[in-house]
């Protein structure tokens, strides 16, 4: 690639540099950010988008084209220092997201094999730990969660944090938890009540419970963060509740929770639609609480993270109690009709065809 521009913000030797530690990436950093990336060197080393528009069915070229051409008029000097601090955000990320596997971590909780719990400085973290899988929610993680939510609940923490390993934060539902089971997945899923005794854990946890989102968020890990106290994101986080196209509706409370917190018009674009919040766009809507630059995410949230830690236990408990208290019943009873109205859905032919269809799928960009 030959790149031209001589006085730019960031030097050519930076910039070239970005693009050899792109390459040193231990872990894909999927689709979003590739796509953003790729938008970003074609603007730095070409200018605004001037190719022809690919034809719809060119999906792959399509997406690409789109990304390049929602740069706009962006400055090349401005998209390569875009382009630059993109990389090494992805590069702090891949240090400090990545949990360390040693047992010896420091407060680190045994037996559990698809999340990390520790609990240092009055904090309880829980870090969903299945990377490779985006962080997707298997039937064996649900039961880890409420276990590992029962017992913070209990410890000595002031506050719980749940945030994500990898480069997701979490991809929601696994959809092997239709096909693993076979023949009679669909019917075993809808007659366990375990999505409703998972989202009451959230709805009844007594202390303030964090969310750190590292990542893009997928479907119930979207939806339960209206249950959470706080929800801190990176700035390559996104939040993404394709129900419809699943053939699924809405859980979490959202369907009560997201009107409230966003109003009716908002809420019904992302729940009914589809539509991808970036996460300004959710903090704009009241979903998130503050988004960070991803490269210094983790050092600042869990600088402050640290300070709210050391707050009056009691206090923040009782606090919350008295915000929750109010809502609580009504929330179970929300939960309890959405649930009855997935297994409906669990069971229709929308919803298998949906599944059928991301297992089957072949087109990767
Ligand atoms: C108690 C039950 C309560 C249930 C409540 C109802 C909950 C509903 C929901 O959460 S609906 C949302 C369900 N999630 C999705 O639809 C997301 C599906 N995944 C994707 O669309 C993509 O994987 C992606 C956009 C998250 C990431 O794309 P990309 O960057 O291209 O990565 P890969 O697709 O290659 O993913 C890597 C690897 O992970 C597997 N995987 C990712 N997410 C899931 C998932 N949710 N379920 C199953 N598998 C998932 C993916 O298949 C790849 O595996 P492979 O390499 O192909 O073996």
């Amino acid at each position: 690639m030959h790149l031209t521009a001589a006085s730019m913000q960031v030097s050519q030797q930076d910039f070239e540099k970005a693009q050899e530690q792109l390459k040193l990436l231990k872990k894909d950093p999927g689709n979003e950010v590739k796509l953003k990336l790729y938008a970003l060197f074609k603007q730095a080393t070409e200018g605004p988008c001037n190719s022809p528009k690919p034809g719809m069915l060119d999906f792959v070229k399509k997406a690409k084209w789109d990304a390049w051409k929602s740069l706009g008029s962006l400055p090349q000097d401005n998209a390569k220092q875009k382009y630059t601090e993109l990389v090494s955000g992805l590069i702090s990320a891949e240090s400090s997201s990545q949990v360390p596997g040693a047992a010896a971590e420091e407060g680190r909780h045994d037996g559990y094999e698809n999340i990390i719990v520790n609990t240092q400085n009055n904090i309880t973290k829980i870090t969903l730990n299945r990377p490779e899988m985006k962080n997707a929610i298997s039937h064996e993680m649900y039961r880890e969660i409420m276990k590992a939510l029962e017992e913070a609940a209990k410890d000595d923490s002031t506050i719980v944090v749940i945030t994500g390993n990898g480069d997701y934060y979490c991809s929601g539902n696994d959809l092997k938890n239709f096909t693993n089971i076979p023949a009679d997945a669909m019917e075993k899923m809808a007659k366990e009540g375990e999505a409703l005794d998972f989202v009451a854990h959230f709805i009844d946890f007594p202390k303030p419970l964090i969310a750190v989102v590292n990542g893009p968020a997928v479907g119930i890990s979207v939806t339960l963060l209206g249950l959470f106290d706080l929800v801190y994101a990176s700035d390559m986080a996104t939040f993404h509740t394709p129900f419809s196209q699943l053939g699924q509706s809405p859980e979490g409370c959202s369907s009560y929770l997201f009107p409230k917190i966003m109003g009716a018009a908002k809420a019904n674009e992302i729940l009914l639609f589809n539509k991808k919040l970036t996460a300004a766009e959710a903090c704009a809507h009241g979903l998130v609480t503050e988004v960070f630059p991803n490269r210094t995410f983790q050092k600042e949230v869990w600088a402050r993270l640290k300070a709210y830690a050391s707050l009056p236990k009691n206090s923040l408990a009782i606090s919350k109690q008295l915000l929750r208290g109010v809502e609580k019943e009504k929330l179970h009873a929300v939960n309890s009709q959405e649930c009855e109205v997935l297994k409906e859905r669990w069971l229709s032919d929308e919803c298998l065809n949906a599944v059928v269809a991301f297992f089957q799928r072949k087109s990767k960009l």
